[in-house]
């Protein structure tokens, strides 16, 4: 870890969603660059982080891409909301079902005392497969609008939104980076160890 990035402001973000919804593979195609082909549904928390330069201030986005599965999720869920800063809604623009799912999720994070202050975003996911699509941009803002939540629609696949990717977080950044000036303090290696499991493990070694 370098100087410079031991001395950015960090801030948490948890990505939560239906499962299948490319959480993992959003959250790779930041903080690693490709699209992550064959991703092995999340258990527990998988941790990422990208460090960005913002107007010459090191910010540190520690990224936590949550388990959609129930089973794999049920034992986190406290530690998912504890100190968050952000919070991305994530559902597949080709699955109405993972749509419908995010009035729950939203209450989910409410109900863990995440404060009207944090920002929250939602994004939907896949629009690279057009001939699927079950949920039209209009349905979408207008749960987005009811929420007052900006909506993004994006792909973790197609090579011609990565910039969008990015974009998207880079907005979130930006935002945080206004409004929060707290500082805080690294995790230790071991819990995020802890957490991680056995394929980021292996991957860790060349990862970000
Ligand atoms: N076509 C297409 N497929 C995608 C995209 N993003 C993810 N996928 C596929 O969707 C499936 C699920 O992706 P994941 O990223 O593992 O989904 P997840 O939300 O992390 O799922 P859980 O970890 O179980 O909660 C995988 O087969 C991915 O290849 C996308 O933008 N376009
Ligand atoms: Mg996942």
């Amino acid at each position: 870890w370098s100087l410079l990035s031991s001395s950015a402001r960090i801030f948490k973000i948890i990505v939560i969603g239906d499962s299948n919804v490319g959480k993992t593979c959003l959250t790779y195609r930041f903080c690693g660059g490709a699209f992550l082909k064959n991703p092995e549904a999340t258990i527990g928390v998988d941790f990422r982080e990208r460090t960005l330069q913002l107007d010459g201030e090191s910010i540190k986005l520690q990224i936590w891409d949550t388990a959609g599965q129930e089973r794999f999720r049920k034992s986190m869920v406290e530690h998912y909301y504890r100190s968050v800063h952000a919070v991305i809604f994530v559902y597949d623009m080709t699955s109405l079902s993972s749509f419908e799912s995010l009035p729950e999720w939203i209450d989910e994070c409410t109900r863990h005392s995440v404060g009207p202050m944090v920002p929250r975003i939602l994004v939907g996911n896949k629009c690279d497969l057009r001939d699927s699509r079950e949920v039209p941009t209009s349905v979408a803002q207008r749960l987005a609008d009811s929420y007052n939540f900006p909506l993004f629609e994006t792909s973790a696949k197609d090579p011609a939104e990565k910039e969008h990717v990015d974009a998207i977080f880079l907005t979130l950044a930006y935002r945080l980076k206004s409004h929060k000036p707290l500082r805080l303090k690294q995790p230790s290696e071991s819990s995020v160890r802890y957490l991680w499991n056995q394929r980021e493990r292996e991957e860790a070694a060349c990862q970000c």
